[in-house]
């Protein structure tokens, strides 16, 4: 097996709102192997951002965050000093977010914010850097990057401006991407131009990736293993193939019927009926039963633990405990299948 690069194990992340605790993340697991592409998937509000900015130690001030174990690679994210953390996030960790604007500085010319970036992490002289950032750019698809170089943010397009943010964040070489909704907000057809350069510098450079997405389709695109996330926790983990062709939660189920109709780059939100819970007042027991037309009376008193499916899947719901009655998953889940084969043809998934 790969090398371990992330350890998350009991991650629980508590926010002050209006001096009111806000349970963000609620006792997260998960690992991330070398070279794998993690994607995580929920709701709007279900903790995904929160969660990695916990492991790149970058939580809103008055955030209390607590966990068994926060490492990457054997160093605990949870007792860095600002300084090794912020060296842990140029070299080790490259960011790229849905805003691309919001990432880079509107009076600076790129190619500079990307040598600075450069330069910042590296043993690196001016020339050799610089270099290094038109070889960059022309890697993530920036044609001319000698002129490219020299522009200002609002002389590109959104496409273009997400790539250079992918060209920033690759240029230290860091081990580990983290990719947060970052083809949210182009058009259809740049968002699938942006998942090919993903996944080609995520083969180039053997990358270690997260992924994270409210689109399910997004998710089967590019993920080797897809993790379900429903009001700060992971109910549902396991390989692509596992939480496409055998998804064992409702949770999962109501995700995979609403996702939108057979296309990669329709990125609608997700229409489940009814809304997650309150953070500030997380339910007791499981707490999608509220909407689970599954649910059991068990469901509203008493959570789940994971249930092991297969040795790389798991899932958190009663439904799987053999004291469970019969029942049959929505007949629409079998229709999507044929769906997701069309999405992920040609693709290669850890088996
Ligand atoms: N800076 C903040 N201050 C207060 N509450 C916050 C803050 N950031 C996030 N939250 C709350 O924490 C919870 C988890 O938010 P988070 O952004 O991690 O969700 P998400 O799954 O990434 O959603 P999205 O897909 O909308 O980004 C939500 O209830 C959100 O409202």
């Amino acid at each position: 097996m790969n090398e371990k690069v992330v350890t998350v194990k009991n991650l629980q992340v508590t926010l002050d709102v209006a001096g009111q605790p806000l349970y963000a993340t609620r006792g997260i697991d998960f690992d991330l192997y070398q070279g794998e592409t993690l994607a995580i998937v929920g709701e709007s509000g279900s903790g995904k951002s929160i969660a990695m900015h916990a492991l790149m130690g970058l939580l809103p001030a008055k955030s209390q965050v607590s966990a068994d174990y926060l490492q990457i690679f054997d160093r605990d994210i949870l007792s860095l000093s600002k300084k090794e953390l912020q060296q842990v996030r140029g070299r080790q960790i490259g960011l790229i977010s849905q805003d691309a604007l919001s990432a880079l500085n509107p009076t600076m010319r790129v190619g500079k914010q990307i040598l600075e970036a450069a330069i910042a992490h590296q043993h690196i002289n001016k020339s050799d850097a610089k270099k290094k950032v038109y070889e960059q750019l022309s890697a993530v698809g920036i044609a001319e990057p000698k002129i490219a170089y020299r522009k200002y943010p609002h002389e590109f397009s959104g496409g273009q401006l997400q790539r250079i943010v992918i060209a920033m964040a690759l240029i230290s070489r860091p081990d580990i991407l983290i990719a947060d909704e970052p083809t949210t907000a182009l058009d259809v057809t740049t968002q699938a131009n942006i998942l090919k350069l993903l996944r080609q510098q995520q083969k180039e450079l053997n990358l270690s990736v997260i992924f994270i997405t409210h689109n399910l389709a997004v998710a089967a695109n590019l993920a080797d293993r897809v993790a379900v996330m429903y009001a700060g926790k992971i109910i549902e983990i396991g390989k692509t193939r596992e939480i496409f062709y055998n998804p064992q939660h409702p949770y999962t189920w109501g995700l995979l019927e609403a996702v939108p109709e057979n296309k990669v780059g329709n990125d609608q939100l997700f229409t489940l009926p009814g809304n997650p819970p309150d953070l500030r007042f997380p339910p007791k027991g499981d707490a999608f039963a509220a909407r689970n037309p599954y649910a059991l009376a068990i469901d509203f008193n008493q959570e789940p633990t994971f249930f092991k499916v297969s040795s790389t899947h798991f899932a958190k719901t009663w439904l799987l405990d053999n004291r469970s009655p019969a029942y049959e998953p929505p007949v629409e889940i079998k229709e999507r299948w044929q769906q997701f084969e069309q999405m992920t043809e040609g693709r290669k998934f850890y088996d």
